[in-house]
Formats: C-alpha cells, sequence, structure tokens
C-alpha cells in the first residue's frame, strides 16, 4: 500500500530491519515468552505475578499507555481519545469522554508511551493487568523496613518496562526462540526470494538490525537459508550486515563502528565500512558513503514505526517501508464487519436526515418568531403541529442514537475485542497509528515477501488523496439534472418514517425541498443533504428588509 509514491527501480541500496521484518514471529509464542521472563523478573523483586496469563488481545500496534492514569488509550489523527481501557476493563463512551475530553495527546509528553511494534504487545498487557491489580490492593510489595510499597501508575510502568527491558537483554528468552525456531517463527520461504531478485536487479543491500551478532547469526541461518539454493547462505545476499546497530541512533548520530572479525563476535574499531563485512554499531551516513548514496536513493524496511521508519526519513531522509503483519487480518476482518458497518453508516445518514430537516424547521421558526420574517410554514394555525413535529424528530434521533451508539462500541470487535480495527479510531476517522504510517512511510505492507509480486522495478503510486470537498463532485453534474421526482423518492420515506406524513407542513416541506433541488446550484450537494433553499420559504415581511441566508 502506496502513501508517497515510490519508484522501486531507481532504489539503489535497500536496508533491511531483521525482527519481525525478515523474521516474522508467532506473536502469541514470542510474546509469551517475553511476559513469561518479564514476569519471572519482577517477581523476584516482591511482585505477586503467579496468577497472571499472557492475553495478547488486551494490546495491538498503536496504542498509547497513560503512565499517569495507568490507562490505555487508542487515539485518532488529530490526538483525540477514541478508545481507553484501565487495567483490563474498557471505559464506557462517556467516561472516555469524561476523562479525556480537553485532551489532546501529545506523544513528545513524557506521560504517554506509543506502542511502537509487535514486541509492545507483552509490555502493555502485563502493565494492563498490573494496573488492574495495584486499584484491587493486591500488589503488595514488601519493603526492607516491613512496609508495603505503594506505587502510582507510572512507577508500575517504570518497574514494568525494566523487567521487559530485562527480558529482552538477559540471553534466557532469545536462547529458548533459538533452540526452537519452528516454535516462534512464522517461516516464509519467499523472502529469500525477494532478496535475490532484487540483489540481482543491482541493488545494494544491508542486514541493519538492533539484535546482536550471535542471535542475528543463528536466525538468519534458520530462517533463510533453508529456502535458498544449495550451497548458498543468508550472508551472501546481503552486501553489509550490521547488528547491535542502536536504531533510532544509527540513524541520527554518528555512532563507533567495529568490525566483527570472528564468529563467536571479537571486534576491531573501524572508522569506514567495506562491503562484505559484518559490523557491530556504526551510523546510517556510513552506509550512505559506503554505497555511494543518500536520500532517495536508499529505502529501508522495517517494522518499527518510530526506529525504523520515523527517523530514518526524519533524519536522513531514506524512503521508507513499514511491515505492519496485522494489516492481513485486518483487510479480511473489515470484509467480515462490512454488514455492520453499512447498518452503522445507514443509520447514522437516517439521523442525519432527521437532523437536517429538524434544523430547518427549528431555523425557521427563529426566523418567523424571532426576526418576524414571513414564512410559508409557519403561522397561528400551523405552530402547534409543528412544534409537535418537532418533538417527534427529536425523539426518532434518539431512537437512532440509541442503536448507533452500541454499534459503534461494537465496531471491529470481531477483529479485536477491546480495539476493534487498529487502522481506524471512532466510525469515520483513521487512527493515530495510521497517520504516523501514511506520514512516515512511503509504503507500507503485511510481510516483505509481497514485494517479490512486484518486482524489483515495481513504479508504486500513491493513491489519490481526497478531500472533504472532493466527495461529491462525482454526483455533482448527475445531481443538478437530476429530476425532482428522484430527489421525492429519497425523502418521500422519510418523511414517512417521521409518522409526519399527515401533516400538511411537512409536505410542504417535502415540496420545498424538491423545489430546491430543481435549481441548479454553483456548489455540489447530494440528495442527503436537504437544504431548503432560503429564498422559497420566505416573503419579504411587512416589518423590515428582507434578510438574504
Ligand atoms: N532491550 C530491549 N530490547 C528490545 C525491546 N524490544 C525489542 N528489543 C530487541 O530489539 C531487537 C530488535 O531488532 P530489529 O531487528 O527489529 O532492529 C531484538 O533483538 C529485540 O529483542 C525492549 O523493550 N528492550
Ligand atoms: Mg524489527
Amino acid at each position: 500500500f502506496c502513501s508517497r509514491t515510490l519508484n522501486l527501480r531507481s532504489i539503489r541500496c535497500i536496508g533491511y530491519d531483521m525482527d519481525y521484518t525478515l523474521i516474522h514471529y508467532k506473536v502469541t509464542e514470542w510474546e509469551g515468552r517475553a511476559y513469561h521472563y518479564a514476569k519471572e523478573n519482577l517477581k523476584q523483586v516482591g511482585f505477586p505475578v503467579d496468577d497472571l496469563h499472557f492475553n495478547p488481545e488486551l494490546v495491538c500496534r498503536g496504542l498509547i499507555i497513560d503512565k499517569s492514569l495507568g490507562n490505555m488509550v487508542k487515539v485518532d489523527r488529530f490526538g483525540y481519545v477514541r478508545r481507553a481501557m484501565h487495567g483490563t476493563r474498557r471505559l464506557s463512551h462517556r467516561e472516555t469522554h469524561e476523562i479525556y475530553g480537553r485532551q489532546l495527546v501529545d506523544l513528545r509528553e513524557k506521560r504517554w508511551l506509543f506502542l511502537n511494534t509487535l514486541f509492545s504487545v507483552s509490555e502493555g498487557c502485563l502493565y494492563a493487568q498490573l494496573v488492574e491489580m495495584l486499584d484491587s490492593g493486591g500488589l503488595k510489595i514488601p519493603t526492607e523496613s516491613g512496609d508495603y510499597m505503594q506505587l502510582s501508575y507510572e512507577q508500575l510502568f517504570n518497574a514494568v518496562s525494566k523487567a521487559l527491558f530485562k527480558a529482552h537483554v538477559e540471553g534466557r528468552l532469545k536462547a529458548d526462540v533459538m533452540r526452537d525456531p519452528e516454535k516462534y517463527v512464522e517461516f516464509d520461504r519467499e523472502v529469500a526470494l525477494t532478496l535475490l531478485d532484487q540483489r540481482e536487479a543491482g541493488k545494494k543491500l544491508a542486514l541493519i538490525t538492533n539484535s546482536d551478532w550471535e542471535y542475528t547469526k543463528v536466525m538468519m541461518a534458520q530462517v533463510i537459508d533453508r529456502f535458498l539454493p544449495k550451497g548458498m547462505t543468508w550472508r551472501e545476499i546481503f552486501h553489509v550486515i550490521i547488528v547491535s546497530a542502536r536504531k533510532p541512533a544509527f540513524f541520527s548520530q554518528s555512532m563507533p563502528l567495529y568490525e566483527i572479525v570472528t564468529e563467536d563476535g571479537m571486534m576491531r574499531e573501524k572508522f569506514r565500512m567495506k562491503e562484505g563485512r559484518i559490523y557491530s554499531g556504526g551510523s546510517a551516513s556510513m552506509v550512505e558513503k559506503l554505497f555511494n548514496c543518500e536520500r532517495d536513493d536508499i529505502m529501508y524496511i522495517g517494522d518499527h514505526i518510530f526506529t525504523d521508519v520515523n527517523v530514518a526519513k526524519l533524519y536522513m531522509r531514506w524512503r521508507t517501508a513499514l511491515i505492519v503483519r496485522e494489516v492481513e487480518e485486518e483487510v479480511v476482518a473489515m470484509d467480515r464487519g462490512r454488514q455492520h458497518t453499512q447498518e452503522l453508516h445507514s443509520l447514522i445518514k437516517s439521523k442525519e436526515q432527521c437532523a437536517n430537516i429538524l434544523n430547518h424547521i427549528r431555523t425557521e421558526l427563529h426566523r418567523y418568531r424571532g426576526l418576524g420574517l414571513k414564512s410559508s410554514l409557519f403561522n397561528a394555525s400551523s405552530e402547534k403541529e409543528l412544534y409537535e413535529t418537532m418533538g417527534r424528530l427529536l425523539g426518532t434521533m434518539v431512537e437512532y442514537d440509541n442503536k448507533i451508539a452500541p454499534m459503534l462500541y461494537q465496531e471491529g470487535s470481531h477483529f479485536n475485542p477491546y480495539w476493534g480495527y487498529i487502522s481506524r479510531a471512532g466510525y469515520a476517522d483513521k487512527s493515530h497509528l495510521m497517520r504516523q504510517i501514511e506520514k512516515y512511510a512511503d509504503v507500507y505492507t503485511s510481510r516483505v515477501s509481497n514485494f517479490l509480486r512486484y518486482t524489483p522495478y515495481m513504479y508504486f503510486r500513491a493513491s489519490k488523496q481526497s478531500l472533504a470537498h472532493h466527495r461529491n463532485l462525482d454526483q455533482y453534474r448527475q445531481e443538478v439534472k437530476t429530476f425532482p421526482a428522484l430527489t421525492l423518492c429519497f425523502l418521500l420515506p422519510y418523511c414517512l418514517h417521521f409518522s409526519s406524513f399527515n401533516s400538511p407542513h411537512c409536505l410542504l416541506l417535502l415540496a420545498v425541498h424538491s423545489l430546491g433541488f430543481l435549481t441548479p446550484s454553483p456548489l455540489p450537494f447530494s440528495p442527503h443533504s436537504p437544504i431548503p433553499h432560503p429564498p422559497l420559504l420566505f416573503t419579504r415581511a411587512a416589518t423590515g428588509p428582507r434578510k438574504r441566508a
């Protein structure tokens, strides 16, 4: 999927991240194991965590942890919170609004932590469960003085984060994965061919991973070698291999460079890179020098929204691709949820129709009563009936709302029962995650091997962007010429639905709507925007000059 046009033919160097990019882990297994070791680390410092169990559904990529309140939130592209959980309990719409109604989430503040990668799933899950324990008074951590420690939500987050960090670096977790890759890795036989194609097309390939040499060496051999032509190894694919890269600093700073000179990882300091070597550390500008390319010549493909894509773009202006495996399941789920989404859409449209008609009657009432204008709807004998009609319209809108609210709350629950679709926030908007992706990743896809079907020469063209005022343009020409009877067809069912069809005034309103559509207007409108034409509703009042709306 392309956000910014990218010509793969002109890319001369492709950098690859390893974990969750070239190698995709089975999230339940890998994160479950990370969770297990993080729990052990917490237990060692007195946390009563024995009864906790990993639940990967509690968390998804793109959520934001609110360390001050112990919540996890899903935010839309503007920074407004659209869903929230406290601990493992999902907050109602009202609770969410009460807590975050005035809050714009700014990720530069320390309070928030964005879950950038699938590696964050174990962290988020453990934190949510421990928040619940903290609230219930079950998180009693004895101190040396015999008291119990009272943790804040932020201190609790720091403890979880530290425990997970330790799990990643101390060795037992990675040793488990290296010992039994079949258990932890989803193998993809087409990754190898994708890389070979790109190499044969003349592109320089670089592996740039934060993992260390010991782990990289074992895992790449396990995951790639079996799918290569006989006798070939993964090391021959890459023109340079960089481990312990320390991204994001790799992209933003000048870091020391070491060459790995023995199989067991002995290192020697170096000042520039050479092809065919294996390095630890270094920086993105050294890669540019090595291949004599920069900016638009070079693309980095990774799974971490911040360290792989955001910083590569911000500091180096490299072209970027993000690997988001969840997109695969989401597309399927969205297709399954199509009926729900369509029903919701049509209920919202119907409510909008009621609101539009109500608003126009109300406005006309104000003009008639407040401004003293003569109205074709209101007069002494019709006023009471029109008030009743307004009451009925309001009632109908409440009925619609009672259907819409639970449907909105449930939307996407077959994809994730707590968070719905990762790409959406609220009914009509994209999530903060998607905003980040489209801002920093030129293309995004669910797996590296998807590049295979497009060849190394593909011209990825960004899809045409649509703005609010573009939406109705296609209908414009057609609709200005539409016979008013068609308009009647659209409005009639609504009027019948309000059970106010027996009112002569609503019949009049209906006629007014239809007449409004008779006059070609310079503005695009649709049959769903029943705007009575003001000059048709009013005649000059005896008391004052006619006002133009
Ligand atoms: N110390 C921590 N290491 C982490 C954490 N989450 C992931 N990781 C490790 O980073 C690399 C990612 O490699 P890359 O190929 O994607 O660049 C991998 O070794 C992970 O174990 C963390 O929270 N703390
Ligand atoms: Mg990665």
